[in-house]
């Protein structure tokens, strides 16, 4: 078995020296005794390689030293099967410069860095390497000495990044989100507890919808209860809204009229992340609050239309909000793509979706807009299977907070008088009493 991971190290190995990779002679500390066996290759440079690695109880860190180049990480993940995962890592010497954690480069109270980045050549190399069991140590050429605990690499590389989520989550149709039986949280206890908050903000960041129960039909107790979670983000709304369809301002929000599924201030560079609803009067009839999961429907795209899901997160457009009502002058413009996604591992974050306020497409050249139209249609249509459609009837009492990065919202048609009451919250706020709570965000 051993024999197996270590031809396949070699081979590894190999593969990187005919990408250009030189050296000398590779010793095997530690299967050195099990295998007699080292790999030598030619070398070119007059520069050494040389590589070391160390058992750990799962797995296994060798590293490549190459003044020449870098510093090359292999980490194998030993498998009860025959299998294992490898992953191989690579650190520039600037970057392993630039995040040197020593007294004079680092502040580790308040988590800062001193040193100067800019001072660093961008030619650097280290002038010797050393690696023990856990640190390798890199002494540059002022002399200044850089050790990293080999852990803290792994963890902190571009390679391990990549595997890794942002944020968890549970996406849902109707079916699934039911079946999930997700409790909702009293007001109260959620008030007392950092124990209720963090299992409400648990099931927030998963399902990035979360009810609140219990709570006294007002104003002043919904607000009560969002600045328990984070900062309200104030807007052109105000800081607390009230509404009724009476056309106070000029948005379809203040009709009567349904709302088809969109998220909210898509027109702004930063969409509001969080919104809050209470609904503190009913005396009618409809008015059902239409829930989706934008990322799950996004995902049935990546799925069936991988080509359709780039797009989609490559065409910046615009929206925007232009009212002129009573005192309101507002004018707003949002530029970005419908799907926001991360770089480096293709995490979703941010779904823009809001056909009423999407602007003039001016932002797509003629011979992308079909196929821009195209998939915006796909995502639409994963957008409105009604299996995928969750319907609420918000009562007194009951507060729902919607993730607006994440989730839809929609409401049918009304008659009567309805009261809304609610606000934005501002999202890293939210993020960070999460963190501090311990939760994954
Ligand atoms: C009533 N309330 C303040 C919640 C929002 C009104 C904003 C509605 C707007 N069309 C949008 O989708 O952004
Ligand atoms: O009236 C509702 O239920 C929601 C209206 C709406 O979409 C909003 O206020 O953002
Ligand atoms: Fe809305």
């Amino acid at each position: 078995m051993w024999y197996h991971k270590l031809l396949h190290l070699q081979s590894s190995l190999q593969n990187l020296m005919k990408r250009g990779y030189t050296g000398q002679a590779l010793q095997l500390s530690n299967f050195k005794s099990l295998f007699s066996l080292s790999i030598h290759w030619c070398h070119t440079a007059s520069k050494s390689v040389s590589c070391t690695w160390h058992q750990h109880e799962d797995h296994l860190v060798s590293a490549l030293l190459s003044s020449a180049l870098n510093l090359i990480i292999f980490w194998h993940l030993l498998l009860p099967e025959l299998q294992y995962a490898s992953t191989v890592m690579r650190f520039d010497y600037v970057w392993l410069r630039d995040h040197c954690h020593s007294a004079s480069c680092y502040n580790s109270k308040t988590h800062q860095r001193i040193l100067d980045t800019a001072s660093v050549d961008l030619c650097i190399k280290p002038k010797t390497i050393r690696l023990d069991e856990t640190t390798l140590f890199f002494t540059w050429p002022d002399g200044h000495v850089t050790r990293y605990d080999l852990d803290w690499l792994v963890k902190n590389s571009y390679e391990g990044q990549k595997q890794k989520v942002i944020q968890p989550r549970i996406l849902w149709n109707a079916k699934l989100y039911q079946q999930a039986q997700v409790p909702s949280v009293d007001f109260q206890s959620f008030l007392k507890t950092s124990d209720e908050l963090k299992k409400f903000l648990q099931n927030f960041l998963l399902y990035g919808i979360a009810f609140v129960e219990n709570v006294p039909p007002s104003q002043e107790h919904t607000e009560k209860l969002a600045e328990r979670i984070s900062l309200i983000r104030e807007t052109i709304y105000g800081r607390m809204w009230y509404f009724t369809s009476d056309f106070s301002r000029g948005d379809t929000a203040y009709t009567k009229l349904a709302l088809d599924r969109h998220t909210d201030t898509t027109y702004f560079q930063e969409p509001c992340g969080i919104q809050v609803f209470h609904c503190l009067k009913h005396e009618g009839t409809g008015g059902r609050t239409l829930l989706v999961d934008g990322f799950y429907a996004a995902q049935q795209v990546l799925q069936k239309a991988p080509e359709e899901f780039e797009l989609l997160s490559k065409v910046p457009l615009k929206h925007e909000y232009i009212e002129n009502v009573g005192e309101c002058h507002n004018h707003m413009i949002g530029v970005g793509p419908v799907l926001n996604i991360y770089p480096w591992n293709k995490e979703l974050y941010l779904i823009r979706y809001n056909n009423y306020d999407r602007a003039v497409l001016n932002t797509v050249p003629y011979d992308v807009v079909h196929r821009w139209y195209t998939a915006h249609r796909t995502l639409t249509t994963e957008l409105r299977r009604p299996e995928n459609e969750l319907w609420v009837k918000l009562k007194p009492g009951k507060v729902l907070f919607i993730d607006n990065w994440r989730v839809l919202h929609g409401r049918e048609s009304f008659t009567g008088y309805r009261q809304l009451c609610g606000c934005y919250l501002t999202r890293d706020d939210v993020l960070n009493t999460a963190r501090l709570l311990g939760l994954h965000a």
